[in-house]
């Protein structure tokens, strides 16, 4: 390169407006990287400043509000952070401990989800495993009870900013007690203080060892059962049953003992899971009525924004899962969520919810209901509820 004698010159000569634009160039980079940075912390802001606003209205004292606040703050970090959960289709398939024993005819029900196929992994049972907070015991759990509903109630919970639940189905109280407090705590999500931690496993509901154990675990969980027609719970049961084992005897020759005489077979899990009111007693002994709940597995279907009003008021939480939420799936027959936990898609339950039962003969359908009269007009002096089965 050849250098010409003007060049020294030229270059002194621009030397300084040069300098000008370089350091303009570097103010603006500074500038654009201060109102960059500005920017994504005021983002950040944004949606809790929401938040806030929206729950500040009704919110009771500044501390509750602050935990509040703190929370959904959390909540929208994790939900950034957190990769997306897939929509659980899980269902309970297990024999039920306190009808195991004895003159047990489940052994047709040996089929697990595929959640209970694997041993619980704490990194995949949790609705979220990243994020700040610590690992609780759960503070309420939906003991029950099996087909009333129990998924649908828990993934429309999941849908609230101050509740953290575990996915799968941890069977903690019934099938791996023996593995600690320390194991069943870290099946859990992390949570910040004012969320509440939960969990739901149906098979509660009939362990007769259960409500011992969630007492000793805690006193004050709080327990919420999804009951249903026993009738029609035993025909979804059966339903279950027969799409893993097509080759299992009719649903009318598996309900009695003599179908000449036309004694019930009550050691069959699928009819003595609805008898209520004796499940119930067993609850009584430890737990008083006003921590239990108990959640219209029909009214989940025909208004789930008015039983979630209920379960988040019995949970001392606000009002957040509304009418909004929900839409009725033509194509599904059931309501479905506007937008699942950490998804801005419409979700329904899986193909395993909400199956199409077979024919039962009308005449053992009575049969069943003449049976389970009694124990459902008990179950409604317990409750002080009339479910309307009868
Ligand atoms: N929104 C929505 N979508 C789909 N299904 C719904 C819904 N709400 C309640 N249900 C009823 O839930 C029944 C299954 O109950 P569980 O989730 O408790 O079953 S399980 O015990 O966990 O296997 C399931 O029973 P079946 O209809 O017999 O399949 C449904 O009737």
């Amino acid at each position: 390169m050849e250098y010409s004698p003007v060049c020294p010159s030229l270059l002194a000569s621009w030397s300084s407006p040069v300098k000008k634009k370089l350091i303009l160039i570097s103010i603006m980079f500074l500038v654009w990287v201060c109102m960059l940075y500005s920017c994504v912390g005021y983002c950040s802001t944004v949606p809790s400043l929401v938040a806030d606003t929206y729950r500040g209205k009704d919110t009771g004292p500044g501390q509750a509000v602050s935990r509040r606040t703190e929370s959904s703050r959390v909540d929208l970090v994790s939900r950034l952070l957190a990769k997306p959960q897939p929509w659980e289709d899980v269902e309970s398939d297990y024999e039920e401990a306190s009808v195991r024993t004895g003159e047990n005819r489940d052994l047709l029900d040996t089929d697990r989800d595929e959640w209970d196929k694997k041993a619980p992994d704490p990194g995949t049972m949790s609705s979220f495993s990243n994020g700040s907070g610590s690992k609780k015991l759960p503070q309420a759990i939906i003991i029950g009870v099996k087909k009333g509903g129990t998924r649908a109630l828990l993934e429309f919970l999941r849908v609230h900013p101050d509740i953290r639940a575990v996915g799968a189905e941890p069977h903690f109280f019934d099938r791996n007690y023996q593995n600690g407090l320390d194991w069943y705590r870290d099946l859990m999500p992390k949570t910040l203080e004012g969320q509440i931690t939960m969990e739901k496993t149906p098979s509660y509901f009939v362990t007769r060892e259960a409500p011992a154990r969630i007492s000793a675990m805690s006193r004050d969980t709080k327990v919420i059962v999804v009951v249903r027609d026993p009738v029609t719970r035993a025909i979804s049961d059966y339903t279950q049953t027969l799409s893993k084992k097509p080759d299992i005897p009719s649903f009318e020759s598996l309900t009695f003992k003599n179908r000449t005489t036309g004694l019930i077979d009550t050691s069959w899990s699928a009819i003595q899971i609805g008898i209520y009111a004796k499940h119930l007693d067993n609850w009584l002994q430890y737990f008083p009525m006003d921590q239990i709940l108990f959640v219209s597995g029909e009214r989940l279907i025909s208004d789930p924004a008015g039983e979630l009003g209920r379960v988040q008021d019995f949970l001392g939480l606000k009002r957040i899962i509304t009418d909004k939420h929900f839409y009725f799936n033509q194509t599904k027959g059931f309501p479905c969520l506007k937008k699942a936990e950490g998804s801005s898609k419409p979700h329904c339950l899986g193909k395993t919810k909400g199956r199409t039962h077979p024919n039962i003969d009308p005449e053992v359908v009575q049969r069943l209901r003449d049976f389970y009269r009694p124990f459902n007009m008990k179950f409604y002096q317990m409750t002080g509820h009339n479910f309307g089965w009868d």
